[in-house]
């Protein structure tokens, strides 16, 4: 049992002074949580290997020997390397009905057959071992805790103990998670090393997408050119090209954002419940649609930054001159077309808007401000405001090449330009979302996600653990 002060709820800073928490380390770590004990009002007792060496620790802090130090305190944190932590074995006594938290990192995953939680456990069997803080840096903690790295993870099998130490993460500012039994500590230990695990599959896409069409436009308008007329114009990488690549992948990573809500109401339709589980491959699709969205922003961001210096370009103004002098040279004025005028409009009109929507979309993800959105009004903006943003962006690529379509010239190679490519997956989806709100169709799709439709229930288990994907516009 702990005592009430330790295991209740989080103390006045007064009554903090007389609650001690021990340390057992002097390293980093321990120093920087040393620091912000002390300026929460806790009295701190360091556990170190050589308890005369003060240097560096914080001001008003006490160095003992470890087992002195464990008598002084109920909670201990561990900040010592898991490759020391044999040294425990021979203090078991004076551990015995502690809560022992263990905020230990390794270097890569599955390092070690056991985690470091449940290691530390079967060293010492008689405390109550706690994981946490692991994802708190050294850093963090000594300059006041950043917005990313305030959220403690916290796992263990004991309630009170594991209570004890989420009074300690509040009273530093900090905020606590449950995340289970001490079983669940291998998975907490493994996401300081996780590198941005929801941006890979969309930066993957990204990254092979601009290659493929880099290498298309490339062989296709300017490597085409000079092998057929011997012109020149490599120049056109730097900037008509990369324009081209750039709106081109954006649209078609945006309509991939949808797509896996089309492929999922089809999948519901087809086997007419939603008590069936989704592929992995369309699962995990689903998850990044976030980041898949936010690259095709930054995609589109800088296509309307290549836009913007196009007037600017020597090799536009010495278009534009020459078509000038050459009508000053023959003495015509070309006459105002106003289809043109229409069709350029209409063209730069959609594409603003969709780029402003997209922001939108863009915005509307982020924590701070979907947080202040109910399910509803999320909806509303990332699925209707989406496809709107989405039919937009295609109609804006359409008008860029409407007159082109039917024009043999643009099929160089038989091969279509890239803009038309970039099509085919934003029709897919929008044509699929119009049949999707056609009434008899929606209606059941409608009844399947309200649960309605079961399946029959074969062999006493069904297919799947349940529920409708959480992220299903
Ligand atoms: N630094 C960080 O930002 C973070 C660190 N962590 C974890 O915190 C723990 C400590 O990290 P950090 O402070 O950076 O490491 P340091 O190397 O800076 O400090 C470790 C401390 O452990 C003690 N120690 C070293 N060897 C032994 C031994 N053989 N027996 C007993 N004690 C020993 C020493 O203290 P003394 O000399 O007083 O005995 C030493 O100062 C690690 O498990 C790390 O994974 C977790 C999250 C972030
Ligand atoms: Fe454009």
């Amino acid at each position: 049992m702990l005592p009430e002060s330790v295991a209740m709820t989080p103390l006045a800073t007064g009554e903090r002074k007389q609650c001690t928490v021990c340390i057992f380390g002097t390293g980093d770590f321990g120093r920087s949580l040393g620091l912000r004990l002390l300026q929460a009002g806790y009295e701190v007792v360091f556990g170190s290997r050589d308890p005369k060496n003060r240097a560096l620790l914080p001001k008003g802090s006490k160095v003992m020997t470890h087992t002195e130090a464990a008598r002084t305190a109920q909670v201990i944190f561990i900040a010592v390397e898991r490759d020391h932590y044999e040294f425990l074995t021979s203090l078991t006594p004076a551990l015995e009905g502690k809560v022992l938290v263990d905020i230990s990192n390794n270097l890569k995953r599955g390092q070690f057959p056991q985690s470091n939680a449940e290691y530390l456990s079967s060293l010492v069997p008689g405390a109550s071992v706690v994981k946490g803080f692991n994802t708190v840096s050294a850093w963090a903690l000594q300059s006041g805790a950043l917005d990313a790295s305030r959220q403690v993870l916290l796992c263990g099998d004991d309630p009170q103990a594991k209570q004890a130490v989420v009074n300690i993460a509040h009273s530093l500012g900090l905020t606590a998670q449950d995340r289970g039994s001490l079983r669940a500590a291998g998975e907490v230990e493994d996401i300081p090393l996780q590198l941005f695990p929801l941006w890979r599959l969309p930066l993957w896409i990204a990254t092979g997408l601009i290659a493929f069409f880099f290498f298309y436009l490339l062989i296709r308008d300017v490597i085409y050119a000079y092998a057929t007329d011997g012109k020149d114009i490599s120049f056109r990488i730097m900037i008509s090209l990369a324009n081209k690549v750039f709106p081109i992948v954006s649209l078609i990573m945006l309509a991939l954002c949808y797509l896996p809500s089309v492929l999922a109401a089809i999948l519901q339709l087809y086997h007419g419940t939603k008590y069936r589980r989704f592929p992995d491959w369309l699962d995990r699709w689903m998850l990044c649609r976030k980041q898949l969205g936010l690259v095709a922003l930054a995609l589109a961001f800088l296509h309307v930054l290549y836009t913007l210096v196009i007037p600017i370009r020597y090799y536009v103004r010495y278009r534009i001159a020459a078509g000038t002098i050459a009508q000053i040279k023959e003495n015509t004025t070309k006459p105002f077309d106003n289809t043109m005028a229409w069709r350029t409009d209409s063209y730069y009109a959609l594409g603003m808007l969709g780029f402003g929507l997209y922001v939108l979309l863009g915005i509307t993800s982020l924590p701070s401000v979907s947080n202040v959105l109910n399910w509803r009004e999320f909806r509303f903006i990332q699925s209707k405001l989406g496809h709107v943003t989405l039919l937009f962006c295609t109609a804006h690529t359409f008008l860029y090449g409407w007159n082109k379509f039917l024009r043999a010239s643009s099929y160089k190679w038989w091969t279509p330009p890239g803009y038309m490519l970039s099509l085919v997956v934003p029709c897919v989806v929008l044509v699929s979302r119009l049949i999707l709100i056609v009434p008899c169709v929606d209606n059941t799709v409608t009844r399947i996600r309200q649960g309605w439709e079961r399946p029959e229930v074969k062999g006493g288990s069904q297919s799947n653990g349940g529920a409708q994907h959480p992220l299903m516009p």
